[in-house]
């Protein structure tokens, strides 16, 4: 039986986190976190009725159980402390919460190396935005010039999607360098040609805040006299997303350090 922490248990996805960690036979949820309603059942809040686990105001409570793996959904201000925090107790780490970039998982793959515990990221937990990643991944060795535009809804806190963060940051070792003009050498208002990602080759990214989006995310391949666009739309309910997270659950013990995308563990 694999133990199961959920930090952010009480929001979009953390809600069905809980549903679908109850139902799964081979897991079984020991903690909760959320501040708003600490002190009340996790089935409750999410809506299957009482299961016996109380919400906890914070992670620190939490990893006071005994648990395998912490499942993080918070917000992006808190994931890193999160995160360390787990694997400094010896707790396994899958982490939704976008908002880190390439610097954070540096520092949480060096503790998690350090500690022997696995991590698991992505900035998409759902299958058909992966299938979108692993072909633009393999655009990206036939067509120079790629760009990604990021829509999401208007509060949305943290830009880019941690689905383009992600994507634009593998795509830049993957990707050829672009035909386009070097951006120092334009004139004009140069902000408008987007945000340079990666560490590599970057990757151009426009990202839309606006109501009527909920998120999407399009990666656009030019070449002389023709285009390829890829795009994925998530819909309005967290259901994509719960079975990556729970294959992450499942794998997340069997490798020491981090791995981003839930490319790096479907097959
Ligand atoms: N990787 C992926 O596939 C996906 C990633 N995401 C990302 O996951 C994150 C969560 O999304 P969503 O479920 O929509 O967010 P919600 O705002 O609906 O839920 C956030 C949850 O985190 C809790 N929380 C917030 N701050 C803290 C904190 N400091 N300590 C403990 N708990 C906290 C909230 O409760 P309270 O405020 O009461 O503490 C709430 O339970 C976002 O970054 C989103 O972009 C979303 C969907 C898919
Ligand atoms: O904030 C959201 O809503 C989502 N965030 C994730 C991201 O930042 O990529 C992905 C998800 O589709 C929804």
């Amino acid at each position: 039986m694999i133990r199961v922490i959920i930090a952010g248990a009480t929001g979009w996805v953390g809600r069905a986190l809980v549903a679908a960690v109850h139902e799964a036979p081979d897991l079984a949820l020991v903690a909760a976190v959320a501040r708003s309603a600490a002190g009340r059942d996790a089935g409750e809040v999410a809506g299957i009725g009482p299961i016996g686990v109380e919400i906890v105001p914070d992670v620190d409570a939490a990893l006071a159980v005994q648990a395998d793996v912490l499942v993080d959904y918070t917000k992006p201000g808190a994931v890193k402390e999160h995160a360390l925090k787990a694997i400094a107790a010896g707790c396994h780490v899958v982490v939704g919460t976008s908002g880190l970039g390439a610097e954070d998982y540096a520092e949480i793959d060096d503790a998690a190396e350090e500690r022997g515990i696995g991590v698991i990221a992505a900035g998409n937990f759902s299958i058909t935005a992966t299938l979108m990643k692993r072909f633009a991944l393999e655009a990206a060795k036939y067509v120079p010039d790629v760009e990604i535009i990021d829509y999401a809804a208007a509060q949305k806190p943290d830009v880019p999607s941690g689905t383009a963060r992600e994507l634009a940051e593998t795509l830049s070792f993957e990707r050829q360098h672009p035909t386009s003009r070097p951006i120092d050498d334009l004139t004009g208002i140069r902000e408008t040609r987007g945000g340079a990602i990666g560490l590599s080759t970057p990757v151009q990214v426009h990202s839309v805040r606006m109501p009527g989006y909920r998120l999407s995310c399009e990666v656009l391949f030019g070449l002389d006299d023709e285009r390829l666009a890829l795009r994925h739309d998530a819909g309005s309910s967290a259901a994509p997303y719960v079975g990556g997270t729970l294959l992450a659950v499942r794998k997340v013990a069997e490798k020491p350090g981090l791995r981003r995308g839930l490319d790096s563990i479907m097959d």
